[in-house]
């Protein structure tokens, strides 16, 4: 020890009595035990120090999957908080905390010790990424470039204080994983079309999905390449505030997204304005087997939507019924008019034209829109059409914005069609569990109506 200036030799066999209070803590960082006798008024709790965060897998492994984390040498029943902490690509800070109490034998098993509070409680092996907040505020957990991963900080310290305890243990999760292993990323720029292709690493055909984000616009990957590790083809596609695209949403073409996707067999998956894009894309345009639509509108939302000389307008805003909530935040549920009634009714998309199955996954909590409403409305036209009955899965205390798994909850951020931030709605434990579950049931839909691993319909993009 170069405190104690023992030779490295005799630690293994040291005299207790002879090794400061520094001294003993390499020792016992080396050996990994306490020494057999301490010097008077040392006890093993103030010299414990290293305990040990393993992370299982301990490399790479992609966002969407769970990682076990365990905490060994705590004294035995020792409290602890648990922190973990992640930088975006704009350098902005996401934070949880969790305190704990170790077992008898001085370990701390996330996968089987309940969370005593914190940033959440109970049982939540993977509450400490689920359960990331922003420093910023309005501040949304987004990730840019899939070729990069997010690295995930976790502290191991003393204690349940408010304060920070002392540092016990560290562990960082360097490669958490957007672009799944062996999956191609291949830019598209195609006539008009600008997409991102992400391909799985097994040799095809697979089947094809076109995934399609909301309002804000850009290009989004994150939710194509991890789809595309679980045996799909899925093209992310931009269609404004893009490269060369239109700035705005005012006016969208179908024809824009008929040029994206050449059938027989694709599948659509959209949230949001994407949702509802997919609704009206199953709708209007042919070769269109499957659709997961995550809260989306059965209504025509925020700019028209033209197609072979035929409009829908956007349905109509109310902004007088815009609510405020008790912390001051926009509640923008109530704004848009029903397109059940009036004029409004020509907004309606004409779902009884799609030959497509549907998949409506709902958060019953959505704060953007009526995410459950529309999901019913669309399902009653099908059904009086004599259509396939859509599945309808709703999750209680979810919000609008249901992402892949672990994704932490946004509760409120910028609305571009509103101008200031609005809330989203849910509770961060039901968002997380409903993210997890939808996932599956995204994959599941998928493979059964457009074949891939088990090999029916080979989808073209
Ligand atoms: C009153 C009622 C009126 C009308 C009601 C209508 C009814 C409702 C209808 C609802 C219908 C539809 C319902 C729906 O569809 S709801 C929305 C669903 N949204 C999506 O699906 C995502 C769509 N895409 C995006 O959001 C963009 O691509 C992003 C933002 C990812 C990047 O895009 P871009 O590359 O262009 O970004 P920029 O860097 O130039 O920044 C642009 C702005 O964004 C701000 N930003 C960036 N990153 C974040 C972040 N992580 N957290 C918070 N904010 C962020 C940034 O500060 C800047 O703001 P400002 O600094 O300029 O202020």
């Amino acid at each position: 020890c170069s405190v104690c200036k023992m030779a490295a030799s005799s630690l293994a066999a040291p005299r207790a009595s002879g090794l400061c209070r520094r001294g003993l803590k390499s020792w016992v960082q080396l050996l990994g035990a306490p020494p057999p006798r301490l010097r008077g008024g040392i006890t093993w709790a103030t010299v414990r120090m290293a305990a040990t965060l393993t992370l299982e897998p301990a490399g790479r492994c992609c966002w969407d999957e769970p990682v076990r984390i365990v905490v060994r040498g705590l004294a035995p029943e020792q409290p602890v908080t648990l922190r973990s902490s992640l930088r975006d690509e704009t350098g902005a800070l996401f934070r949880a905390h969790a305190r704990y109490r170790a077992d008898a034998a001085g370990q701390l098993d996330l996968a089987r010790a309940p969370a005593l509070g914190g940033s959440f409680a109970g049982l939540e092996p993977m509450g400490l990424l689920w359960a990331l907040e922003p420093e910023k505020p309005f501040w949304r957990f987004v990730k840019r470039d899939v070729r990069t991963p997010f690295a995930v900080e976790l502290e191991v310290l003393d204690c349940h204080g408010p304060e920070a305890g002392r540092l016990l243990g560290r562990a960082v999760h360097e490669q958490r994983d957007f672009l799944p292993p062996g999956v191609r990323r291949e830019p598209v720029r195609a006539g008009r079309v600008r997409a991102t292709l992400f391909l799985p690493p097994e040799p095809g055909p697979y089947p094809g999905i076109v995934d399609i984000f909301g309002v804000g616009g850009g290009l989004l990957e994150y939710r194509a390449s991890l789809l595309a590790g679980k045996g799909f083809a899925v093209m992310a596609l931009a269609y404004y505030n893009y490269e060369d695209l239109p700035k705005g949403m005012e006016n969208l073409h179908l024809e824009y997204f008929e040029e994206a996707v050449k059938g027989p067999g694709v599948g659509l998956l959209g949230i949001s304005k994407g949702g509802e894009l997919c609704l009206s894309m199953a709708s209007f345009l042919k070769g269109i087997t499957a659709a997961v639509i995550i809260n989306g509108s059965v209504a025509n939302v925020g700019g028209a939507l033209h197609y072979k000389g035929n409009t829908l307008p956007p349905v109509g805003v109310n902004k007088n019924r815009m609510k405020v909530t008790k912390d001051g935040f926009a509640d923008i549920v109530d704004v848009l008019n029903s397109p059940l009634e009036g004029p409004d009714q020509k907004s309606f998309i004409p779902v009884e034209r799609a030959e497509s199955t549907f998949l409506f996954l709902v958060g019953q909590d959505d704060h953007n829109w009526k995410s459950e409403f529309y999901a019913q409305e669309a399902s009653k036209r099908l059904e009086a059409h004599g259509r396939e009955k859509p599945q309808i899965i709703c999750y209680p205390g979810a919000g609008h914005y249901i992402e892949p798994p672990y994704f932490p909850l946004c509760r409120a951020s910028l609305h571009t069609l509103v101008g200031g931030p609005v809330i989203w709605g849910g509770e961060p434990r039901a968002h997380a569990m409903a993210q997890l579950d939808a996932w599956e049931q995204l994959q599941t839909f998928f493979h059964k109506h457009l074949g891939g691993k088990e090999g029916t319909v080979a989808a073209k993009l």
